[in-house]
């Protein structure tokens, strides 16, 4: 099979919630290996619009191709297929708190139709070394710091070797050195190959780590020129 670069394409999207309309005329194409930034106040529709990509939101106007998945016509029961070929990171970072790390990945992969243990155990291993926590597979979420919880939530995410990450404000509860620590890991991740559509408030990590930047603002989505302060 032919390799598709393109991991993202949406043609004039409209994406609503419930009868309101958030964004409109949305159009826009990311490549594989891509860094995307999305930013815009509180409202703007950042989330309304991650959540379309994921399946959360039914794409009703439009149209859009995710990872060879087609938005428009996708199923109820395409969505956990889709979200095996992304990788979602959030802001709380939604690990489950009655087991250890180790297990809450263990428990995703089993979720995902792993089955052989020893596979299994080589994954949770590779990932948890991939954003450097390897040696802490025993503890629980709340003997980690914020930091080491967004990483174990990134490590998560890769689980299943997704063709896109989305992360919604990884760094949202995080310190300014803390964000910069978890941003090296998703810029390390990137370098390795990874596309990542990350939505943020955090001009200051922007500043830092530059990368085609899209702004939600007055419904519209639009691609927008970073200046040099
Ligand atoms: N479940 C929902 N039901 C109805 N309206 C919603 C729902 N979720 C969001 N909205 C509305 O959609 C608009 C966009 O919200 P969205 O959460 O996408 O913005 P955002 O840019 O992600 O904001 P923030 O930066 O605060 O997370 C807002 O006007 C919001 O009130």
């Amino acid at each position: 099979m032919e390799e598709n670069a393109t991991v993202l394409e949406l043609k004039d999207v409209a994406i609503f919630q419930k009868d309101s309309l958030v964004l409109n005329e949305v159009s826009l194409h990311v490549q594989k290996g891509e860094f995307v930034y999305l930013i815009g106040k509180t409202g703007s529709g950042k989330s309304s619009f991650m959540k379309t990509l994921y399946g959360d939101l039914p794409l009703k106007q439009g149209s859009g191709k995710i990872v060879n998945f087609d938005l428009k016509t996708l199923k109820e029961k395409d969505i956990p297929y889709l979200r095996r070929k992304l990788g979602v990171v959030f802001q709380d970072f939604k690990l489950l708190p009655d087991r250890n790390i180790n297990k809450n990945l263990l428990f995703v992969l089993k979720a995902t139709g792993w089955k052989d243990a020893t596979k299994m155990n080589t994954q949770v291993e590779k990932v948890l070394d991939k954003v450097g926590m390897k040696t802490k597979g025993f503890k629980f979420p709340h003997e980690l710091s914020g930091g080491e919880q967004q990483r174990i939530a990134i490590a998560r995410a890769l689980l299943n070797d997704p063709e896109l990450i989305i992360a919604d404000e990884p760094t949202g509860n995080l310190d300014p050195q803390t964000s910069v620590e978890v941003m090296k890991v998703l810029q390390e991740i990137n370098k390795a190959g990874r596309t990542i559509l990350m939505a943020t408030h955090d001009y200051a990590l922007i500043l830092k780590y530059p990368a085609k930047t899209l702004k939600c603002d007055a419904n519209k989505v639009f691609e927008v020129v970073q200046r040099a302060v």
